[in-house]
């Protein structure tokens, strides 16, 4: 049996806790501000509430500290005394380093950095995983890989390459649901129900996404299907890269990378 404990149960910390809470190897603890959110977790997900960090520490066997960025150092500061060779800690705190993660730890602790998405609360999360602290165990990296994997794909990623990660899969579900409202606001716009608008790109992005998961087609053979000589999807594309639209993703993608870095 593992212990879990988990610092911060916001949205993240949340969503984790829900996607590991049905694990039969796992007992989960937390800590948050909210003790009403830590007793949704307990009848949601079998999770224990603890009155302060500490405890979460003294119960755990990995540690996964999931606050706000600017407040790692704190929370880390006041964990720092219960931290050692025995406990794994576990950040998903956006452009915190490996090294400045080590140096906040003293170096007491192995440390795993990870980037999650919240489409791990539907069991769909994907995460980068940098296992690089050479104090790691194979059972620590086993251990995390397998959680991360019960709660979607779960991809090994040098630490280099973590702020791309970010700006691209951490931060994406906000891009699909921003494409999916200006999808739903033009629908409406052009005389579609609010309710029937919303419905219908539901079905069309799960439709989609799932062809683009589970066909052998390639990406741009799939988007070629749809788009009929001299008709109405060719229509609408040349509007769409007439705004630059691939481009403003890759800005957004880019701006999100940047924010990671300076995150750190
Ligand atoms: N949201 C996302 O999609 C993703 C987030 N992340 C990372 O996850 C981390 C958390 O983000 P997110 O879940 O969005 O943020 P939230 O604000 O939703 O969650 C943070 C939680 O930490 C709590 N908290 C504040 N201070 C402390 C403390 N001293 N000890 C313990 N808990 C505390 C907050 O309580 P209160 O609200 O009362 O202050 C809140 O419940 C960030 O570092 C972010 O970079 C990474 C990938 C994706
Ligand atoms: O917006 C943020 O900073 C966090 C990190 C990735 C997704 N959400």
């Amino acid at each position: 049996m593992e212990h879990l404990g988990i610092i911060g149960t916001g949205n993240m910390g949340g969503a984790l806790a829900m996607g590991a809470g049905d694990l039969a190897e796992v007992t989960l603890y937390g800590f948050d501000p909210s003790s009403k959110r830590l007793e949704s977790l307990r009848a949601a997900c079998g999770l224990i509430p603890c009155a302060h960090p500490q405890e979460v520490c003294q119960r755990s066997t990995y540690v996964l500290l999931a606050v706000k960025p600017h407040l790692v150092p704190v929370v880390l500061a006041d964990m720092r005394e219960h931290l050692g060779p025995d406990i794994c800690l576990i950040s998903i705190a956006a452009g915190v380093t490996m090294d400045r993660l080590k140096e906040l730890t003293d170096h007491v602790c192995p440390v795993i950095r990870v980037m999650p998405n919240t489409p791990a609360l539907v069991g769909q999360g994907v995460f980068a995983v940098c296992l690089e602290d050479e104090g790691l165990t194979e059972a620590n990296k086993t251990f995390v890989m397998n959680l991360l994997g019960h709660m979607g794909s779960a991809y090994e990623l040098e630490e280099r390459l973590f702020d791309v990660f970010t700006g691209l899969v951490g931060s994406g579900p906000a891009y699909v649901f921003h494409f999916m409202e200006g999808l739903i606001d033009a629908g409406v716009s052009l005389g579609l129900g609010r309710q029937q608008a919303t419905d219908m790109v539901k079905g069309l992005v799960t439709g989609s996404a799932t062809m683009a998961a589970t066909s052998e087609m390639h990406i741009t053979q799939l988007k070629e299907m749809v788009t009929s000589p001299g008709g109405t999807t060719i229509a609408g594309l040349n509007e769409l890269e007439k705004r630059a639209c691939k481009h403003a993703l890759y800005k957004a993608v880019k701006a999100a990378h940047d924010r990671s870095r300076e995150l750190g």
